[in-house]
This record gives structure tokens, sequence and C-alpha cells, in this order.
């Protein structure tokens, strides 16, 4: 397992000699990971990164070259860097476990514990949270598109880095992916490898059909053939057809064809027709050429006969949103388990914080359906068998009482004490529940443009706490 002890940001390190020359290392602190708005336009977010988390924190620890180059940089004393020698993660952290649903303002981590430990932590979480939530939430919106058919993650070739190529594809696997062409990523997470063959292939033979049958001779199980090199439709599908018929005649199982250039709609109808006509039913068309949400979605709607889809680029990069703005803040800090709220001002109000220690509750109605989050203070409970009134907590006027709901917490204990309490599922089951988590989420949320906002309030307490805060904030400052 990689130690990602170093991935940090140099002030997160500065601060923390601060803390040590000033006593307050031991000080406790209570920071919340949350985002502040949905990529895409979207009406949701997957989250995901959890087990990238885990993983850094289990290996926390500076090794000798470490410190030596820390030493180098003439900005630390040996007293900090000897207690880096010894540093080890000893905090709480809770989080929502991967392929949950997740919208803005709800801590997906919260994490507790030394500030000279939880300062470390920032730069590294965030680096993973926010890359593989965006990465699941974008694989999720594809896999919506295509509506069943089978999306495949081709996306190594353009990831921004090999890093992000293969948390990419673990990623794109979490949002409904069926396999990726990535082998480093099937090897470490064991998602399942598929592909097909390159141009080159074709290229490298003396004419398309010799090509073909050379593939079916060392695959004949395994062979979708690139139809698009010379001419789909007078060359390419004619050809397939031959060595389709030639495969089956032998006993195997052709499985289909990819188009990865041209109007997929009209190209895919036409195949699928000479595909038929053929005698090969059961033959499969693949389509590629940078696809993304939005064009298998108008693909698909124009009629188009395509049964699975390879995407790389759009995918892995999020070209359409390249970022997720996911935020660590302090929330609480305190001594000896005695925690006060914190709250950061701000003239943007959506960039005010929400202090205290926190839950969130997701409240689902009887049919199973999640009906609204509240973001509540820790010590909280909401009897399933009373009527509960929500607000929004800046158009306070807009209300929805609750009733016959049941509720669920979402933050779940993963490390107590520096100690993993917490089993990771694998990344199959990960899958599975977040395919279950999305089917408890109206239509209406999910649909891929201006999908009605769910609703995600604060409980009346933290709100109140909030205004108090706030209140105490502004008064203080108006002596001054
Ligand atoms: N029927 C269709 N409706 C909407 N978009 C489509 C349709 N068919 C293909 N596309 C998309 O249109 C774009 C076409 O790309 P482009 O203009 O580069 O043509 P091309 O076929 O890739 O040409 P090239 O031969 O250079 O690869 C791709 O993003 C592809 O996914
Ligand atoms: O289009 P993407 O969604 O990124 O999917 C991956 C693309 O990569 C391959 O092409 P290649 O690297 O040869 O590039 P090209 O076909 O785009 O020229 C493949 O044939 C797809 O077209
Ligand atoms: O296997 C394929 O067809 C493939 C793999 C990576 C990128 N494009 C296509």
């Amino acid at each position: 397992m990689e130690n990602r002890t170093m991935l940090t940001d140099l002030y997160q390190l500065t601060m923390m000699q601060g803390h040590l020359m000033n006593g307050s290392q031991n000080k406790e602190a209570v920071f919340d990971v949350y985002f502040r708005s949905l990529p895409f336009k979207g009406g949701y977010a997957l989250a995901a990164g959890l087990e990238q988390v885990v993983e850094y924190i289990e290996n926390l620890s500076f090794k000798e070259e470490d410190l030596a180059y820390l030493r180098s940089l003439n900005l630390f004393n040996e007293e900090f860097i000897e207690e880096l020698g010894s540093f080890r993660f000893t905090g709480d952290i809770d989080a929502i476990p991967e392929g949950t649903p997740v919208f803005p303002y709800e801590p997906l981590l919260r994490v507790k514990g030394r500030i000279f430990e939880t300062q470390l932590l920032e730069t590294a979480i965030l680096n993973l949270v926010n890359f593989e939530t965006l990465i699941a939430t974008k694989a999720s919106r594809v896999v919506s598109a295509a509506d069943g058919g089978a999306v495949m993650e081709f996306g190594l070739r353009r990831a921004q880095g090999p890093d992000a190529g293969v948390l990419g594809a673990r990623a794109a696997f979490i949002g409904g992916c069926k396999s990726t062409s990535n082998v480093q990523a099937g090897m470490r997470y064991g998602i399942p490898v598929s592909g097909t063959q390159a141009h080159s292939w074709i290229q490298c033979f003396p004419s398309e059909l010799e090509a073909f049958r050379a593939y079916a001779r060392t695959f004949p199980d395994l062979c979708l053939l690139l139809v698009d090199t010379y001419n789909v439709l007078k060359s390419g599908v004619p050809n397939a057809i031959k060595v389709g018929l030639e495969l089956e005649a032998e006993g195997h199982h052709f499985l289909g064809i990819r188009l990865d250039s041209g109007d997929l709609t009209y190209l895919s109808k036409e195949a699928r027709r000479m595909l038929d006509e053929a005698g090969l039913k059961e033959a499969i068309i693949v389509a590629s050429n940078d696809l993304d949400e939005e064009t298998i979605f108008a693909i698909r709607t124009q009629g188009a006969a395509i049964n699975a889809w390879g995407v790389g680029t759009n995918l892995i990069t999020s070209k359409s949103n390249p970022t997720l703005g996911g935020v660590y803040k302090l929330a609480a800090e305190g001594e000896q388990g005695d925690f006060q709220p914190r709250l950061k001002v701000s003239e943007n109000v959506n960039k005010i914080t929400n202090p205290g220690i926190k839950k969130v509750v997701r409240f689902y109605d009887r049919a199973g359906k999640a009906m609204a989050d509240l973001i509540a203070l820790e010590d909280e409970v909401f009897d399933e068998g009373k009527l509960l009134t929500i607000f929004d907590p800046i158009q306070t006027w807009k209300r929805k009482t609750l009733r016959n709901f049941k509720t669920r917490e979402l933050l779940i204990p993963v490390f107590r004490d520096g100690n993993r309490v917490y089993k990771l599922p694998d990344l199959q089951e990960i899958q599975g529940y977040a395919q279950k988590e999305l089917g408890t989420l109206w239509d209406e949320v999910k649909r891929l443009t201006n999908p009605h906002r769910y609703i995600v309030d604060l409980s009346a307490n933290l709100f109140e706490l909030k205004q108090q805060l706030l209140l105490t904030i502004h008064n203080d400052i108006k002596e001054k």
C-alpha cells in the first residue's frame, strides 16, 4: 500500500510547527469535508474515495528520507522534525460510505482529533475524495444515459496522469461502468477488464478481412471487430459478417462489432440490419468516439441500435465539469472532549460554515424513497412516530412537514482513537450498493438536465446555534 504521507501542502506543516511552538498542538479539532455545489448542474453526487482515505491514514508515517527532505528546506526546527518522526493518526473519523448519493453541505467525512494531526490530513483527503466523487458522479450520469446498455471505461490514455487513470477507473466502476480497459485498475481493484482492437491492428494486415480473421483465430470467443478503418457499411460490416459466420460455423460465439466514427445512430441501425439479415442476431454493436452522457442520450433517443458504449476522455477527465470543490472546514475545537462550535463568517452566505459536531440524517417515506436530508447536531434525535417540520436555512419560509418517515444516519464510524473500526466493502459490493441507493432517489432528482433540487436543510437546533454564533460575532465586531 502506498505511503502518501508527504502528499500535503506546505502550509499544513508550517501550521503544525506553529502549534507545537505555541503549545496548542494537543487542542482538539473537528473538521468537516463537504462540497458546496453539485457538479454538472446535476441533482446528486455519488460519494467515493473513502477506501483511499483509509489507506492513506493507515499508512501515515514520515520516513527518514521525508524527514531529511523537510530538514533540507531550512524551515523547520529539530523538535518539530522529531515529532513528525513519531507521527500517527490517533483520532476519530466518521464517513458516508462510498456509493451513497450525497448533496451540498453534507459532511462526507468528519475528522476529530489533535489539531497537530487533523490539520495535516486536509490536502490528501480532499485530493482523494474530490476526484473520486467527481468521477463516480460523472460515470453514474453516463451509465444512466445508457439506460441499461453496458458502459466500458476506456479513458486511461487521456486521463490527467497515471493515478487519475487508475483511481478514475475505480470511481467509474462505483458509478456503474461494467468494465475498464485499464489493466492496472483491473488488477488492483478486481474490476472486470475488457476491450476490442485499435485501428493499428487492422492497418497492420494487407486487408481488413485478413486482420479480422487473424484476430478471430487468436480470440475466437472474444471477437469484437473494429469496423470503421476503411468504410463501415461497404467494407467493415460485410467483412465482420464473413468472419462472424465462419466463427459460428466452427461452434464459437461471435461477439460483435465496434463503431468508432461517423453518425453512430445511422451506422448502428444499418449495421444491425445487415447483421440480422446474415443471421447474426446475437452479435452486439459497441459504439465509441468522444461520447458522454449528452451524446449517448441523444444517440439512444434517436433510435440507435447500440448495445454497449466505450467512454474515455469525457468520463475520466470529467471534461464538462473538471473539478469538485470539496472543502475541509473546522467546525469545533476544544480540549479533553469538551468542544466549542466554531464558525467561519463570509460575505457570501453560501460560504458561512455550519458549526458544531454534526451528523447527516436521511428521511425516507414508507415506500423507501428519500424525501429530504437534515444536517443536525450529533446528539439530536428525530422520532419516527412524530411529525417534523423542516425549513430551508436561507429562505426560511420554505417549509415542509415530514410524516410517517423512516430515518437513517449517513455518517458511520471508520476510525476510533486511530484504529479502524470499519470493514471496507469490496468494489463489487460498493457498485451494487450505489445502484440500490440511486433507486431511493426520485427520477426527478436524477434526471440529467434541470433536475429537482433534493432538500437538504439544517435542523432547527443547528440553525439556532448558527444564528447565535453569527450574532455574537457580529456584536463583538461592532463593539470593537
Ligand atoms: N447520431 C449522433 N447524434 C449525436 N452525436 C453523434 C451522433 N453520431 C456521432 N455523434 C458524436 O458526434 C461526434 C462526431 O465526431 P467528429 O466530428 O470528430 O466525427 P468523427 O466521426 O469522429 O470523424 P473522424 O473520422 O475524424 O473520427 C462524436 O462526439 C460522436 O460521439
Ligand atoms: O473517444 P474516447 O471517449 O476518448 O474513447 C476512447 C477512444 O480512444 C481510442 O481512440 P484513439 O486513441 O485512437 O483516438 P481517436 O479514435 O479519438 O483518434 C478509441 O478508439 C476511442 O475512440
Ligand atoms: O479496447 C478498446 O476498444 C479501447 C481501449 C482503450 C481506448 N479505446 C478503445
